[in-house]
């Protein structure tokens, strides 16, 4: 048996669509995995009964299959699904990590990230691989066709998750087919500005480079007070905002010392809008972890 702890992710970062993904030092899925001679899967937890359990529908399944390990799979969600902060993935990056011990894969930590993203092609038609990537290796990461890298950056981070559901399909569907070269332009220095903010844990940085043109504005219209939030977090220092993942969670960084109030002007903004929201204050983290084997 092997338990592993998966956390939650942030993907996009703004300028680094399908791209840019933090792992988060919380929440997080726990995944149990032991051998059998058929995969079964059971749900607990934040928005399990939104979660099917058919290894065909659920992002684990599709790891069992790359890795050809049947398996006893228990999945207990702290990442609410639907939620823009790789809940989806957290399990299918758990379940690979997880199943690969168990069968002795010997499949290093990149090579996993292109198997535990088949598993998002199977909730979002598309198997990206940005918040596998992070909630696998930890930290900042970049992916790219090429493969992933990723660094160790300390920046202070705030996620607010309203209690509404966006799902990454439908969100993916609202992403512009082409851009103009002055947006172009603009997203690849936003980009270079957050990789080089996130080498240095300069959360000034990080927050300039979190700006999007293109992406962002059509998703944040899919989140009820999404201004509001942006405005108010800034007023409390965030240094960036931006939708996280495919929304609609909504990602600030800050400085340590300013990280509470963001949290709390941003639970305000969304109270404002009558949205009930949750406020996590937490960081870019390590991959996932073997808590039992
Ligand atoms: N193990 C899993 N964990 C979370 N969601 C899953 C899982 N397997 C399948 N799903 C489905 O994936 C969808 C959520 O994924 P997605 O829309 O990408 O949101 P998120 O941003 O939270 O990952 C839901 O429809 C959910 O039922
Ligand atoms: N790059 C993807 C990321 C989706 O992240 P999620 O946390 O919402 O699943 C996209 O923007 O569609």
């Amino acid at each position: 048996m092997v338990t592993v702890r998966a956390p939650a992710t942030s993907a996009n970062l703004g300028s680094g669509f399908d791209v840019f993904g933090a792992a988060l030092s919380r929440p997080a899925d726990v995944v149990t995995v032991e051998k059998a001679a058929e995969t079964t899967i059971e749900v607990t937890g934040v928005g399990a009964q939104y979660i099917p359990e058919d290894p065909d529908k659920n992002t684990v399944g599709a790891v069992v299959e790359a890795l050809d390990a049947p398996a006893r799979i228990h999945i207990d969600k702290g990442v609410r699904p639907a939620s823009g902060l790789g809940s989806s993935a957290a399990s299918a990056a758990g379940a690979a990590v997880a199943l690969n011990r168990l069968y002795d894969r010997g499949r290093s930590r990149e090579e996993l990230v292109p198997i535990a993203a088949e598993g998002e092609a199977v909730v979002s038609g598309v198997a990206h691989a940005d918040n596998v990537a992070p909630s696998i290796l930890g930290g900042f990461t970049v992916t790219t066709a090429q493969g992933t890298h990723s660094v160790d950056a300390a920046v202070p981070l705030v996620v607010c998750l309203p209690d509404v559901a966006v799902s990454t399909r439908d969100a993916r569907r609202v992403v512009p087919e082409t851009a103009s070269m002055e947006d172009l332009v603009e997203t690849v220095g936003n980009a270079a500005t957050l990789a080089v903010g996130m080498c240095r844990s300069d959360p000034a940085l990080v927050g300039l480079g979190m700006t999007d043109p293109v992406v962002t504005p059509e998703r944040a219209r899919l989140i009820t007070g999404y201004d509001d939030v942006r405005e108010r977090a800034f007023d409390a220092g965030a240094t960036g905002v931006t939708v996280s993942g495919a929304g609609p969670a909504v990602i600030a960084a800050c400085r340590e010392r300013d990280r509470r109030a963001v949290a709390a002007e941003m639970l305000d903004a969304f109270a404002g809008a009558g949205i009930e929201a949750r406020a996590y204050q937490t960081r870019i983290g390590r991959g996932t972890t073997v808590l039992d084997e």
